[in-house]
């Protein structure tokens, strides 16, 4: 799945069990608003200098030139209202959203070294779980997971992969900071989330964008106003939500549909709004919980080839996934658990064989 991305330029013994917190509102602080330029890459965030980890055996050199900043709330943050109606009849137009005129400009474009770049796993990892272990107070002898040791570099796309119930979502979830670790640490962009002071979270949820299966797109908004709110969030200025959500949602092929209802979308074409609002203001990092899981195999594909081309542009992507061709036929690295702990890390894996979920 390499080069169509270039035919269209021009266009995250157990310690006392911790309650899984409260979610966080949605932008209690509006933070300083900043250029509209969505073109220009900015640091991650104002991590401190860390000295380099050594690379684990399953990282390999994406890409050394980076990281894109962001302003971007977690997008279940938003009102329980925004679950989207039931998909409508999904048409198997197999779009793909890099072959589409305009497609390029919200995104660095693709060059020739693009193919050839190796993640940088010299320098902090984007994502750093140090012995995390996590027990729900509902299962106190059943930690969701134990023992993770895992690090993700700048520019990776990961899948992670597992049995339904083998903490996939847990895992995502302290990345979020929805919850804390039961033990270890848990870094994102260098910061410790375990000892994260509440208000600091909505910044770090900045620097995250998120997709989820169910699209969660507010059904009252135009497409436009769905990607704009995210915007709005964080208090961005009204030029510049004029300016990137349109450049976002030219993008991911939906230019021409800015001003009608998710209800009037196909599945397909929701999750690509999905992924436009947790793209709009360029996130270092996209973490995917089933982002296909609701769509059919050509639509599937269309949404894939879109995080991957948005990887290419140095976003780091990691994707909780059920969807088996999917990563087979990907080849990236394959993060396996079983029962919350790690048991296979591949650098260019597949998904493997774990029976019928
Ligand atoms: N809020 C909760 N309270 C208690 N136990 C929970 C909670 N959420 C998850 N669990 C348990 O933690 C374990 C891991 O769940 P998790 O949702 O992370 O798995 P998953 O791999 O994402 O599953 P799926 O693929 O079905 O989404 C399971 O045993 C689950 O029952």
């Amino acid at each position: 799945m390499a080069n169509h991305f270039r035919s269209s330029e021009g266009q995250d013994g157990m310690a006392p069990v911790q309650q899984p917190e409260t979610p966080m509102p949605i932008e209690p602080q509006v933070a300083p608003i900043d250029s509209a330029d969505v073109t220009q890459p900015a640091p991650l965030s104002e991590a401190p200098a860390q000295p380099a980890p050594q690379p684990t055996q399953a990282q390999q050199p994406v890409s050394a030139s980076r990281v894109p900043s962001l302003d971007i709330p977690v997008m279940n943050q938003a009102p329980a209202a925004q679950q989207a109606a039931a998909c409508p009849a999904e048409p198997s137009d197999g779009f793909d959203p890099t072959n589409e005129a305009g497609f390029t400009t919200a995104f660095a474009p693709i060059t020739a070294e693009a193919d050839t770049r190796s993640v940088n796993a010299g320098g902090t990892p984007v994502i750093s779980f140090q012995d995390v272990s996590m027990v729900y107070p509902a299962q106190p002898n059943k930690p969701a997971l134990q023992g993770v040791n895992v690090d993700v570099y700048a520019g990776e796309f990961v899948f992670l992969v597992g049995h339904s119930g083998s903490g996939k979502s847990t895992f995502l979830k302290l990345i979020t900071r929805e919850l804390k670790p039961s033990h270890g640490r848990v870094m994102v962009a260098g910061q410790d989330l375990t000892n994260m002071r509440n208000w600091k979270v909505p910044y770090l949820r900045r620097q995250i964008g998120c997709v989820f299966q169910d699209f969660k797109l507010l059904p009252d908004k135009t497409i436009f106003d769905n990607v704009a709110f995210a915007l709005e969030c964080i208090g961005k200025p009204r030029s510049v939500v004029r300016a990137q959500v349109p450049e976002v949602l030219r993008l991911v092929g939906l230019g021409e549909k800015m001003d009608v209802y998710p209800d009037q979308l196909s599945g397909g074409e929701q999750q690509r709004v999905s992924v436009a609002r947790a793209m709009v203001n360029r996130p270092p990092l996209l973490v995917c919980d089933e982002p296909t899981g609701n769509l059919d195999p050509a639509i599937s594909l269309g949404i894939m080839k879109l995080l991957e081309r948005i990887n290419r542009t140095g976003t780091t992507v990691l994707m909780a996934t059920h969807d088996r061709e999917m990563v087979d036929s990907m080849r990236k690295r394959v993060i396996a658990l079983e029962a919350g702990h790690v048991v296979r890390d591949e650098e260019r894996g597949g998904y493997g064989y774990y029976g019928s979920f």
